[in-house]
């Protein structure tokens, strides 16, 4: 084996050195002067593609944004918003969840105004989809280029809209965003140029092709807990597949969508699209659902399970399709053999991040009985000792505040469960009203020894809650893993690659992240969702992009001038008494398992074509078989 490889590289080195013997002979350099010459080239190659690259980024426009003195700034206003105050339901109050300083209202849209927000889009939707590729792309460079040089403001609005702190921001609402902008100009063209297909054995003569088409207006429902990367997400993916998009967001997180909606109007003049094609709609349930009925030609919701339902139930009426992106419960697996000072950091991160409230956050960490007091060694302190306050008051925190009224009170009420049927809790679960602590705070915690019959085992939490179990086999922490109603991501950490890539294949999940913690949502071409109550469809990746299309078959003859569709002589009209014997004959020489069956066929089809006057007087049905 080594000697056939020795002799392979010897066989390749004098192939190399005869190339650059002609070569010297052909130019008449010296060996050293062709290495100068090489050196040069590739000198000059780097310095164009340089200054190629240079050029075309100082050639995407950089769009003005105009910022309100809340967005741009620290604000101490003294009105406060009480949780739960009645409201009028016409309007939605806005407030920081970190300070509960009142930030304004919206208008809660009524259905006619969702309609009217729709029939607008339509009309943007039939320029758009005329669009060329090259507009697309420098669409969403022009909103690459803003997120670069607004960075800083779209992480605050997010913050100061959702309670975030702002690393988690740039981790969650950022850096995602900008992957898949970047995947969508890199490779988005391709997948949706019409794409050949085999055209059959029948149809040899046919050229086959699928067309992806814009499906028209997108509808986007989505909830509060990334409130740029929510809108920003479906709207690059339905933009660059030539649709106009009406998103509705989350009635938690309306505020940003102000600021944000102002970057996409300002990105969208300066790409010279249509002004209409993004429209944000702001409102409660109703408008939702008002979106799913209103007309538009795909709904997209992303949220909870129980209102996915009535999604598809009211979707069912006008036949609209949805894709349905639902919750989590992700499971974190840590074998013995795990190197546990980095999957410790990545765990938190994978409890903590965004304060938990991740569809595909980690909710439940199965670590193995060998490791398990190791591991809750290592993290109880780490737990104990997380910052949490307001994001934008000037100090660093770990952890932030929760987005959602009455989120708060709802994951106590999962840990307290649970602590009463037996877990331990190693760190917060320690339960203080929105006016006791300033904000909608809910502590990190850490709960040992969750076990099944606690509500925690099968309820999403959505918020900052590690939950830890232990395991001892792998078939047995499979069956625990898929112990769960949800179904989106899953995640293994194992010393051998190979174990955890087989645990990783028996888990019932729509994804799975090997020794790494929801890495398949940084790579952009990969499809996200889940299995059982975590959805169906794919958003994101090749599969939705695609989704954003419809699909249209397409066939045609390759050589028209050589060969067309014709009805064959005994099948026109009257059709002739061969008819019959002659499609028997022309199955059987395409389809029959065999040349010499085939053959058959042939013998048979030419037959009935030279011998048509034998079957005037059999009948189809007494005719020897082919
Ligand atoms: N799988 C994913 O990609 C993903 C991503 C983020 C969040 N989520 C899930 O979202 C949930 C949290 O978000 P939430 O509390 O905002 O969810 P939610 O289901 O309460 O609300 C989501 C959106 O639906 C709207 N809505 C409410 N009633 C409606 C109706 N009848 N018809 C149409 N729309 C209606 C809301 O106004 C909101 O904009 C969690 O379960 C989480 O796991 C899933």
């Amino acid at each position: 084996m080594e000697a056939a490889a020795a002799d392979a590289v010897k066989a390749v080195q004098t192939l190399c050195r005869a190339g650059i013997d002609q070569l010297l002979s052909l130019t008449g350099l010296t060996e050293t002067q062709l290495i100068q010459l090489a050196i040069v080239a590739a000198v000059v190659l780097g310095v164009v593609y340089l200054l190629k690259d240079v050029v075309s980024s100082l050639l995407i426009p950089s769009i003005k944004v105009e910022t309100t003195d809340a967005e741009a700034n620290d604000i101490i206003t003294a009105a406060k918003y009480t949780p739960g105050q009645a409201v009028d339901k016409d309007v939605i109050p806005c407030y920081d969840p970190s300070t509960m300083q009142l930030l304004g209202h919206l208008p809660a849209m009524s259905a006619a105004e969702v309609r009217a927000r729709i029939a607008k889009a339509k009309e943007a939707a039939k320029v758009w989809r005329q669009s060329p590729f090259s507009q697309r792309r420098r669409l969403l460079r022009i909103l690459l280029k803003a997120v670069m040089e607004n960075i800083d403001t779209i992480c605050r609005v997010s913050s100061r809209d959702s309670g975030k702190p702002l690393l988690d921001a740039v981790l969650g609402e950022v850096v995602v965003t900008c992957e898949k902008i970047h995947w969508l100009c890199r490779e988005g063209e391709r997948y949706l140029k019409p794409e050949r297909r085999s055209a059959g054995i029948m149809s040899f003569y046919k050229s086959a092709r699928v067309e992806f088409h814009p499906v028209g207006v997108v509808g986007a429902i989505v909830p509060w807990n990334y409130p740029f990367h929510n809108v920003l997400n479906p709207l690059t993916a339905a933009l660059f597949a030539g649709n106009a998009l009406v998103i509705k967001v989350s009635e938690h997180a309306s505020w940003s969508s102000q600021y944000y909606g102002r970057l996409i109007s300002a990105a969208l003049a300066a790409a010279g699209a249509p002004a209409d094609l993004v429209q944000i709609v702001t409102g409660y349930g109703e408008a939702g659902s008002a979106l799913v009925t209103g007309g538009v030609d795909k709904v997209i919701f992303v949220g909870s399970t129980q209102v996915g339902k009535l999604v598809q139930r009211a979707a069912a009426d006008t036949l609209t399709p949805v894709v349905l992106e639902l919750g989590g419960k992700d499971p974190v697996i840590v074998a013995e053999d795990a190197d546990l000072g980095t999957v410790v950091q990545v765990a938190l991160k994978a409890a903590f991040l965004n304060g938990g409230q991740n569809c595909a956050g980690g909710e439940r960490f199965f670590v193995h009985d060998k490791v398990y007091d190791k591991f809750l060694g290592m993290v109880t302190p780490l737990v104990q000792g997380m910052r949490q306050g307001n994001p934008l008051g000037g100090e660093v925190v770990d952890s932030g505040a929760l987005c959602m009224p009455g989120l708060a009170e709802k994951v106590h009420g999962l840990v307290e469960d649970a602590v009463a049927r037996g877990a331990r809790l190693l760190a917060g679960g320690r339960l203080r009203s929105a006016q006791e602590a300033g904000g909608q705070f809910y502590p990190p915690t850490l709960l040992a020894d969750v076990r099944p019959g606690m509500a925690i085992w099968e309820e999403e939490v959505f918020g900052p809650v590690m939950s830890v179990i232990r395991w001892s086999s792998d078939d047995e922490v499979v069956a625990l893993a898929n112990d769960c109603p949800f179904g989106l991501g899953s995640n293994v950490f194992c010393g051998s690659q190979a174990r955890a890539r087989s645990i990783a294949s028996r888990l019932e999940a729509g994804m799975s992240s090997v020794n790494d913690f929801a890495t398949t949502y940084m790579c952009q071409s990969l499809p996200f969702g889940g299995v059982k109550h975590s959805g169906f469809d794919r958003f994101a990746g090749v599969e939705g992009l695609r989704g954003l299309c419809v699909p249209k078959a397409v066939a045609e003859d390759r050589f028209p001038w050589l060969m067309k569709s014709t009805i064959p002589p005994p099948w026109q009209h009257p059709v002739q008494p061969n008819a019959f014997a002659f499609g028997r004959a022309l199955v059987t020489m395409f389809y029959a398992p065999g040349l010499i069956y085939q053959a058959r066929g042939l013998a048979a089809l030419l037959h009935c074509l030279v011998f048509p006057g034998a079957y005037a007087s059999r009948g189809a049905g007494k005719t020897k078989a082919a």
